[in-house]
């Protein structure tokens, strides 16, 4: 089988369980062979603390280990200014050919704000969209936009239906229920001992190596 290509995308700042657990319960239930993982210049987020070498160099090291091939896709650091996913699937579209089946995977807390993304419907016609239950964001009700619920609701599928389309379809991973931010991680990381059970260890050795995240 040749699979599809489960895309996370992420400022990382830093990686930690919970992307993790999202990139892997999606390969799972895709059935993807192959996750590629794109640290981001995030246009709606403060300066970040990590540099992109370094939040790439963590993600690196988190996602060794999942039952694919993983590629670490630098497109978007490399761009060097704040970019749209809807550029990047259509970079993704153009190298990658109209039949390979792309799926874009994000938390619920991004599906609810789907509505503020750069030209959010185009996306569509570019990937899937597989959304997994975040504790503390809704995967539906009131705290979804109408305008979103409707274009998602309408094009929801079981998720092992997704690779044998290139586009159009989405899917939910509802039982995900990982607690953990990078927030809280940053957080943690100044306070004590914490973080050690929400990040791979690898990327917590790479964060002592490299002094990030302290006072
Ligand atoms: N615990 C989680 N469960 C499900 N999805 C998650 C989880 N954490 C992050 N994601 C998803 O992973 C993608 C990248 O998230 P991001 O790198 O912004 O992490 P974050 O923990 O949300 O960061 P921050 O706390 O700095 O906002 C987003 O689509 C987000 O919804
Ligand atoms: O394209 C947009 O306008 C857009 C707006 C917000 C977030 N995103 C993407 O959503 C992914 C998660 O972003 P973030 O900010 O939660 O790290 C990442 O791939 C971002 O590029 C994309």
């Amino acid at each position: 089988m040749s699979g599809c290509i489960a895309l996370l995308g992420g400022s990382f700042d830093p990686v930690h369980n919970g992307h993790v657990a999202l990139g892997r319960r999606f390969v799972e239930l895709l059935g993807a062979s192959e996750l590629r993982v794109i640290p981001t210049v995030p246009w709606q987020k403060a300066a970040l603390v990590a540099s992109p070498q370094q939040r790439a160099d963590m993600a690196q090291l988190a996602f060794t280990g999942l039952p694919c091939r993983v590629v670490i896709d630098r497109q978007e650091i490399e761009r060097g200014k704040a970019t749209y996913t809807v550029e990047t699937l259509r970079a993704l579209r153009a190298a990658l050919g109209p039949e390979v089946s792309l799926c874009f995977l994000m938390g619920a807390d991004q599906l609810q704000r789907l509505d503020t993304w750069h030209a959010w419907r185009d996306l569509f016609s570019l990937a899937h969209l597989c959304v997994a239950a975040r504790p503390g964001f809704a995967l539906d009700g009131p705290d979804i936009p109408p305008e979103v619920a409707n274009e998602f609701t309408a094009r929801l599928c079981a998720p092992q239906q997704l690779c044998s389309h290139p586009a159009g379809r989405t899917c939910v991973a509802p039982d995900l229920a990982v607690d953990i931010s990078s927030t809280r991680i940053r957080a943690a990381l100044q306070g004590g001992p914490e973080a050690n059970s929400l990040i791979p260890r690898v990327v917590l050795d790479y964060i002592e190596q490299h002094h990030l995240y302290k006072k």
